[in-house]
């Protein structure tokens, strides 16, 4: 018995998965990719992006003067209510209120968009670096050299969006994406908001490949006619019909 492979264990397991390597049946023209574990590690947002936000927090208060940051705290203030039905009305409540989204994950536009602010100088003084998978940058520069155009879909405000690519570890990949979207178009998680950007980019859905590791994301998307897989690096399941490890992978289910 010395020597013999379980050829029928190895094949039954390709059996199961084949289906994963089937190409997409449509052309891709445009390919749309979320950022947080799919271009860009899930430890790198949720152990160096936010704690660099809630350690800096109360800085907020010195950048009121800005319109931008002046907008965020009025909406702050709106969102508390109709969300948690809280009353929120110094700048301190409304700090604290910031604070508890962020330390929850929660996905709401004003609190996005004051991350970014925040964000802007870490990136800036280099003291952060956008971390983005090795496999990324050369793929996004072999497809637009095909013609396509690729663009973002983020939770993070699109300031963020072209933080993290503009100052990542792979040089200026900004170069690479025509659009970026984020909450302002809608939830990651709502139909509608991919019918948005089909219609802001002026294609047929089924032309754009959507890219996410999440499912939630991936069922909205192909549910609007989009294409979609699921990217799953470390510290994620498989949970689509069609799941890579990397953009690599990606690349060799787009049809040449
Ligand atoms: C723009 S980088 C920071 C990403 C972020 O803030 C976030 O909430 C991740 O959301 P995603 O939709 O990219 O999974
Ligand atoms: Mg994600």
């Amino acid at each position: 018995m010395s020597g013999w492979v379980p050829h029928y264990t190895e094949s039954k397991v390709e059996q199961r998965y084949s289906h994963f390597k089937i190409p997409l049946k449509h052309e891709v023209k445009y390919i749309l990719t979320d950022i947080e574990g799919t271009t860009s590690s899930i430890s790198f947002v949720t152990e160096t992006l936010f704690p660099y936000f809630n350690e800096r927090i109360e800085q907020l208060k010195e950048l009121i003067h800005l319109p931008v940051v002046k907008q965020a705290f009025e909406e702050t203030k709106q969102l508390a209510k109709e969300l948690d039905g809280e009353t929120v009305k110094t700048t301190d409540e409304i700090i604290a209120k910031l604070k508890s989204w962020s330390l929850a994950d929660k996905k709401i536009t004003p609190l996005k968009t004051l991350q970014g602010v925040i964000w802007d100088e870490g990136y800036k003084s280099g003291a952060l670096k956008g971390h983005v998978y090795a496999d990324v940058a050369p793929l996004l520069e072999k497809w637009t050299k095909e013609g396509r155009k690729a663009g973002v879909f983020s939770s993070g405000s699109i300031a963020a969006q072209r933080l993290i690519f503009g100052y990542s570890e792979a040089g200026d990949l900004t170069q690479y994406f025509s659009n970026y979207f984020d909450t302002t178009t809608g939830g990651k998680r709502e139909v509608e908001t991919y019918r948005h950007i089909a219609i802001s980019l002026h294609m047929n859905p089924e032309n754009i490949l959507f890219l996410s590791d999440i499912t939630e994301e991936l069922i909205a998307a192909k549910t609007a006619g989009f294409q979609t897989i699921q990217l799953v690096r470390e510290g994620n399941t498989p949970h689509w019909d069609k799941v890579v490890s990397s953009f690599n992978e990606v690349d060799q289910l787009i049809q040449h």
